[in-house]
């Protein structure tokens, strides 16, 4: 899908302009157009999106009038910036959609043309880069990446920081602070500007002069004063610029307990009260809205932050992760919170997604050890671990997995008594080389903790542990991989989603299905029913005979799927096409009292005829 968006001046004459004017209808657009629509005040808050409305081919054949939208939105916001999103399906293929990318001119009358732009939500973050990358710019960089937003940067102060504190910080001199600033805001858009260490009174200045002169949508003031190892990141200098300048400027400040304190002169806070009290009394030195993070508050089980939007007061809570590596979640936080608002989240949303963030990322990182001092940086985009080499898993797919591959089943589980895991255990004991669990009636809840649970236990004996279908299961838990079918997401989607080292396997029928698995990114496809089978309702059988012309095409490694058991396995395997490299099996080895026995049976009938065929 392509789309255009461009900001305009939203008035009762454009509203009122016939569409045909604006776009080339040319017949073949007929199906209907939808419209997305976006209200932009210079306060977050009160910028939503407006409108989304759908026009069928009637209203398109004749003209189009504008009107019905423009008296839908509400007289105060009828002069201000819009962008609008128009999205015209086509008649040929309904999920083809083609965009319109409007501007006014000077007249009032806007054009288009057929280029297809996309804004891209842009925060620039004003910080000290952290040698350690946990905090700082760092942090900032990889929170937005981890957010799907735009970050450029303008470097204050560069410091020497690892885990165990700050050794030493060179502050970038002000002119050259001034320069960085010009460059990123004169030439690119952006639409939120969040700042962390701003070490003198002349950058705090310089920023001031430059929000001016390039107004943002939104500024976030993380007021970094001390680090998290207890170094003095900004004398009492920059504290009155903080107070004179940045605050009444500011549409959020994020001021942890300490931070709060000193912006209001040293005022004790140390109970959920005082927080509050501190919240309203920062909101009365210009902060449009303030979050009073409680992250340092003693004595509390949850992590207890305070906002307050200038009417009410939330109390946020969420759950104190125990974990050593808590290094940058302030800046984190922040960048966060303005990440949202580049996308156009309101504030409290944004707070709330940011908080979620942060509690997402540490609890994901708890196990990771970087550095050897007291605090450690987390992982803001979660894929660490599963690109560690010492996780238990090997490092890329190897074929030879795909010998003994046991399919789980459910409703075999349960008319045996057996637990997924204990299943599980059972068959990987018993020789299975690759595990898939193929749970097709289960809440997603115990899914996730059902495969957390598989996941160990295939860890220990070094077999992969993939899951059918559910990608989002498999990256809650950081399974290897997914095994997916024709009417599944597409491969290629699955492989944008779980990057390069994920193992995908995909089920295919014919050689076109094999070309488009490859092509898509697969690592092995699954073939089959080999043999005709109850476990899996309408399937068409394609015989030894279709499984050897899937082999033959497929440039992947292919395992056989179907009816396969102790009694018929061996013909499988005496195909004779190298690539066929094993065979899947749901109720040969999960249709039993004893998973084991019956597991450790088929690995035999396949070793022997394996080394039959060499
Ligand atoms: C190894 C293997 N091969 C094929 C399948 C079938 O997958 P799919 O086509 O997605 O059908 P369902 O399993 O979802 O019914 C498989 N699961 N594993
Ligand atoms: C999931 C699937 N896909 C093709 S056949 C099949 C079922 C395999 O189960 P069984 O090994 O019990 O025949």
């Amino acid at each position: 899908m392509s789309f255009g968006f461009s900001s305009y001046i939203l008035s009762e004459p454009l509203l009122r302009t016939d569409l045909s004017r604006w776009m080339k209808l040319d017949g073949w657009i007929k199906t209907g157009l939808l419209i997305r629509f976006r209200v932009e005040s210079e306060n977050p808050i009160h910028s939503q999106n407006y409108n989304f409305m759908a026009y069928d081919a009637q209203f398109l054949s004749t003209s189009l009038s504008f009107h019905s939208l423009y008296k839908s939105v509400p007289q105060g916001f009828r002069q201000s910036k819009g962008l609008i999103l128009l999205l015209v399906n086509s008649r040929i293929n309904r999920n083809k959609h083609t965009g319109i990318f409007m501007e006014m001119q000077g007249n009032g009358s806007p054009t288009t043309s057929n280029q297809s732009t996309i804004n891209i939500p842009h925060v620039l973050t004003v910080a000290g880069s952290d040698s350690g990358a946990g905090a700082g710019i760092q942090a900032d960089l990889k929170a937005c990446a981890a957010r799907g937003v735009y970050c450029s940067t303008v470097i204050t102060a560069v410091t020497a920081q690892n885990t165990a504190g700050v050794q030493g910080v060179n502050v970038v001199p002000e002119d050259f602070v001034a320069e960085q600033m010009k460059s990123v805001l004169s030439d690119m858009h952006v639409d939120v500007v969040k700042t962390g260490m701003l070490p003198s009174i002349g950058i705090v200045k310089i920023l001031h002069q430059h929000l001016r002169e390039y107004p943002v949508r939104a500024l976030v003031v993380d007021p970094v004063m001390v680090s998290t190892s207890g170094d003095v990141l900004a004398g009492p200098s920059v504290l009155a610029g903080f107070r004179e300048e940045l605050l009444p400027m500011a549409n959020i400040i994020t001021p942890n307990l300490k931070e709060a304190s000193a912006l209001l002169d040293g005022v004790k806070i140390k109970t959920v009260s005082d927080m509050r009290s501190a919240a309203k009394l920062l909101h009365d030195k210009g902060a449009r809205n303030v979050l009073v993070k409680g992250g340092d508050l003693p004595d509390s089980l949850d992590a207890v932050d305070i906002f307050f939007d200038g009417e009410h007061l939330y109390e946020l809570r969420s759950s104190r992760i125990k974990t050593r590596n808590t290094h940058g979640t302030g800046c984190t936080l922040a960048s966060c919170i303005a990440a949202e608002l580049a996308k156009g989240a309101s504030m409290l949303e944004a707070v709330k997604v940011a908080k979620c963030f942060v509690e997402t990322a540490l609890d994901y990182s708890k196990e990771i050890f970087i550095g050897n001092g007291p605090q450690g940086p987390f992982d803001h985009l979660m894929k660490l671990k599963s690109n560690a080499h010492n996780s238990g898993r090997q490092v890329r797919f190897n074929p030879s997995d795909l010998f003994l591959y046991a399919v789980t089943d459910s409703g075999m589980n349960r008319r045996w008594g057996h637990s997924i895991s204990d299943a599980v255990k059972a068959a990987v004991q018993g020789g299975a080389t690759i595990v898939q669990l193929r749970e097709k009636d289960i809440e997603t809840r115990d899914f996730v903790e059902a495969a957390k649970s598989c996941l160990q236990i295939c860890r220990a004996h070094g077999v992969p542990l993939l899951i059918n279908d559910r990608i989002d299961v498999a990256l809650a838990c950081d399974a290897d991989g997914v095994h997916i079918g024709q009417s599944d997401m597409p491969a290629h989607t699955a492989r944008a989603l779980l990057g390069p080292e994920k193992i995908i396997g995909v089920s295919c029928k014919t050689p076109e299905q094999a070309e488009q698995a490859w092509i898509a990114g697969a690592d092995y496809i699954g073939c089959g029913g080999v043999y005709p089978t109850n476990t899996k309702a309408n399937n068409l059988t394609v015989g030894l005979d279709g499984l050897k012309t899937v082999c033959l095409a497929s440039k992947l490694p292919v395992v056989a799927i179907g009816g396969i058991k102790v009694s018929n396995a061996r013909p499988v395997m005496e195909i004779g096409v190298p690539n066929l490299k094993g065979v899947a099996v749901v109720s040969a080895i999960f249709d039993s009292e004893c998973v084991l026995t019956e597991t450790r049976k088929l690995h035999a009938v396949l070793t022997e005829a394996t080394a039959a065929v060499k």
